[in-house]
């Protein structure tokens, strides 16, 4: 949701369409609420809202339109007058909270990439000034709203994406505490499990996130997904060398013997992590067979019911010790 050319569906269009961000100029103003179902490791819808729409009318159903949301993002165009916009969100806030609490509202102070650094942190504090002082102003103290500073530019959209993706995954901390245990046994600096076609991460290790760690492993990605495209059709005359594997799965050693290790790990997601230590090529078969047993434990934690209780204990002791 936000004011019409804030960049709703351009967002829309890079992150989950693979859309060049430079042709999200000739998108179209959307007209209706446009409902698109993503089907990968969790099955969820992204519906994208009409600037325009005036959906606190009587002439709308707050619950056909609330009524099954997760989260909320509103997207605030950086380069405007935003005033407005904050008017608008604060509203929204103020009914969401009253009668549908559950939902996440998540902030995207949106096209910073026109902003110089300084004018960008100022832009971000204002922003989050202004509707922290209205929603109390209003009588709704410490309000769980959450913000990002965010352009279809570079990688801040997907990175955003994937903090508001994550809160909506029940078993996060189970992911989280296969992840840590992995990334300890092996000595990886930094481990993310990217949903491969959006190329958001469901999860990582709970180290803090390094923005040019990230770049490197979603980078790492298109690589493999070209080659595999390239590779993977059925050639007439190529025949089979013997057993194959079913998942992808590689690695690559860069001038700084930092080394990226990427595995596929079921039809949609797959684990990359980067690795600083120069003795990790040597250690290639225990940093395979432990992803291997994290790879198990992961399908294990998917295949039962979100519902179903906490896996952590199971995946602490899952991993074998470098
Ligand atoms: N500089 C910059 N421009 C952007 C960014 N994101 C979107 N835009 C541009 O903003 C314009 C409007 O984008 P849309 O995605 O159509 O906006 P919208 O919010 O969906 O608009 P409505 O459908 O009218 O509600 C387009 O020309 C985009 O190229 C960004 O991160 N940076």
């Amino acid at each position: 949701m936000g004011l019409r050319r804030s960049g709703k569906s351009s967002i829309a269009s890079v992150v989950f369409h693979k859309m060049p961000p430079n042709e999200t100029l000739f998108l179209e103003s959307t007209t209706r609420i446009q409902k698109d179902s993503i089907h990968s490791f969790m099955d969820f819808q992204v519906w994208d809202f009409p600037g325009q729409l005036e959906y606190f009318e009587s002439a709308f159903d707050l619950e056909d339109i609330f009524g099954s949301l997760g989260a909320l993002v509103w997207v605030i165009d950086a380069q405007d007058d935003y005033l407005d916009s904050v008017a608008r969100l604060n509203r929204t806030i103020l009914t969401v909270q009253q009668f549908y609490p559950g939902i996440n509202i998540e902030v995207f102070i949106h096209k910073v990439d026109g902003l110089s650094d300084e004018y960008r942190t100022d832009t971000f504090q204002d922003i989050v000034q202004r509707i922290s002082d209205e929603l109390s102003d209003a009588g709704y103290e410490n309000a769980p709203v959450h913000y990002y500073l965010t352009s279809i530019y570079d990688y801040s959209v997907f990175e955003a994406f994937s903090k508001v993706i994550q809160k909506l995954i029940p078993n996060l901390s189970t992911l989280e505490n296969l992840i840590n245990t992995l990334a300890n046994n092996c000595g990886f600096e930094k481990t993310y499990l990217f949903d491969v076609l959006s190329k958001i991460y469901i999860a990582s290790d709970t180290r803090p996130v390094d923005m040019a760690c990230y770049e490197m492993c979603s980078d790492y990605i298109d690589v493999i997904v070209d080659i595999s495209e390239l590779y993977s059709w059925d050639h007439p005359v190529r025949k089979r060398l013997g057993d194959q594997i079913q998942e992808a799965e590689s690695h690559v050693v860069l001038h700084d013997q930092t080394m990226i290790h990427l595995m596929e790990m079921n039809k949609y997601l797959c684990l990359v992590s980067v690795i600083r230590n120069p003795e990790a090529k040597d250690k290639r078969g225990l940093i395979d067979m432990n992803c291997r047993t994290f790879q198990d434990a992961l399908n294990e934690v998917f295949s039962r019911s979100w519902e179903g209780g906490s896996t952590a204990q199971e995946g602490e002791s899952a991993t074998a010790s470098k």
